[in-house]
């Protein structure tokens, strides 16, 4: 059976790298085979003055993109803006970021998950404290507090000791560092799909070595970015204990429900989060990070992924418009069966997917 073909125009406003990455050519023909033209959006020009859009998938930061996206959204009522800012907004801090995670309720598993443990230090005076960090087991990540994609957002320092502290640049996340085996699970969620693959990590780190280590600061970014060059080349060994091949991956149905749960208490749509298993006990999960618009372009077949998600965006949208108004747009039931409403028009409204409900 041929597959439906929507008509629908996406307007695109993404920075030069992520556009680079995520709009290639294959998926730019895919997605017109469906009926949907990618258009990017014009930054020197207001946005609402472009298009006409039936969406705006954006990956942009500030106060000038925000009026620009609600002027557009005042103009154009019906437009789907694929993110609502008010949500994106709460990844760009690393505290608020995790505290969703401790909302989420997911029944009859074996497997738990949550978060490691962390506190947040906003300033020199209370990280020269000689008791900052006492409430935390070391080693710890120090991470920036503002997670908002630039570069400086993603260095890290693993900590080994308490007298390192001092080399850190507040606003920072301290979190203990936990033993995962040296592979991380990242998740991509693209509405109601979710994949999950594995990455390079931070290899484990031995009682021994934070009591002896002749460096007590190590500095790193997007570890899991490493290309496999720097492994080999890797002359101290470091990431010589990873494990990809033979690690195995959290049950598909767990992940899955904690991606469910998270896009609905975040109300967003495009995310990935990222899920260590804790190395003591073969059944606990961490999340330790959620980014919003990842690299998507990395998961295999993401092309199809995409713009299945685009149309099921437009026909949402279709069915809303056809509707009117006489439905229950944000339906205020809180269970299993509400969530499970694929087919439902509201769907999206109530995923925040449509901000002008
Ligand atoms: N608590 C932790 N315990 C063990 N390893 C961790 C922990 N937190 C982070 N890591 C390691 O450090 C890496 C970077 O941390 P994190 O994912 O928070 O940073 P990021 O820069 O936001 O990453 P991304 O590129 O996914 O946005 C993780 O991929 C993981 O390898
Ligand atoms: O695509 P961008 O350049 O924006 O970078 C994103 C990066 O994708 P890339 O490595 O393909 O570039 C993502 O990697 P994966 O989690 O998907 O591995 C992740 O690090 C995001 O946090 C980054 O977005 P940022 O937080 O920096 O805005
Ligand atoms: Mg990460
Ligand atoms: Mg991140």
């Amino acid at each position: 059976m041929a597959e439906k073909t929507f008509g629908g125009v996406i307007g695109y406003a993404l920075a030069p790298k992520k556009q680079n990455s995520f709009i290639r050519d294959s998926l730019v023909s895919l997605a017109k085979s469906r009926g949907i033209e990618l258009v990017r959006v014009d930054s020197d020009k207001p946005l609402a003055d472009q298009g006409p859009f039936d969406c705006v998938l954006h990956k942009l930061y500030g106060d000038d993109w925000k009026r620009q996206l609600r002027e557009f959204q005042s103009r154009f009522p019906n437009a789907v803006i694929l993110d609502a800012p008010e949500a994106i907004e709460r990844l760009h801090n690393r505290i608020s970021m995790l505290q969703v995670v401790s909302e989420l309720r997911i029944q009859d598993r074996t497997e738990t998950f949550g978060i490691p443990k962390q506190i947040v230090i906003y300033d020199k005076a209370t990280l020269m404290d000689p008791q900052a960090g006492d409430s935390l087991k070391f080693p710890v990540i120090a991470k920036p507090l503002v997670a908002d994609g630039s570069a400086k957002s993603h260095k890290m320092a693993l900590v080994f000791t308490r007298d390192a502290l001092d080399k850190l640049k507040p606003p920072i996340v301290l979190q203990e560092f936990v033993n995962h085996g040296g592979v991380i699970f990242k998740v991509y969620v693209v509405g109601e799909h979710v994949r999950c693959v594995k990455r390079k990590s931070l290899p484990d780190v031995s009682e021994e070595k934070t009591v002896g280590v002749s460096e007590n600061l190590l500095s790193f970014s997007q570890v899991s970015n490493l290309a496999n060059h720097d492994v080999e080349n890797d002359s101290d060994g470091y990431y010589r204990l990873m494990h990809l091949e033979d690690t195995e991956m959290p049950p598909n149905a767990f992940v899955v429900d904690i991606a469910r749960g998270l896009r609905r208490a975040l109300k967003l749509n495009l995310f990935n989060f990222d899920v260590i298993r804790d190395a003591r006990y073969g059944n606990r999960y961490l999340i330790i990070d959620i980014n919003y618009f990842p690299g998507y372009a990395k998961m295999p077949g993401y092309e199809a992924v995409l713009t299945q998600f685009f149309c099921d965006v437009m026909l949402k949208k279709e069915q809303e418009e056809q509707q009117g108004e006489d439905h229950d747009p944000v339906s205020t039931k809180d269970n299993e069966e509400s969530f499970q409403v694929e087919s439902c028009p509201s769907f999206y409204a109530k995923q925040g997917v449509c901000s002008h409900h």
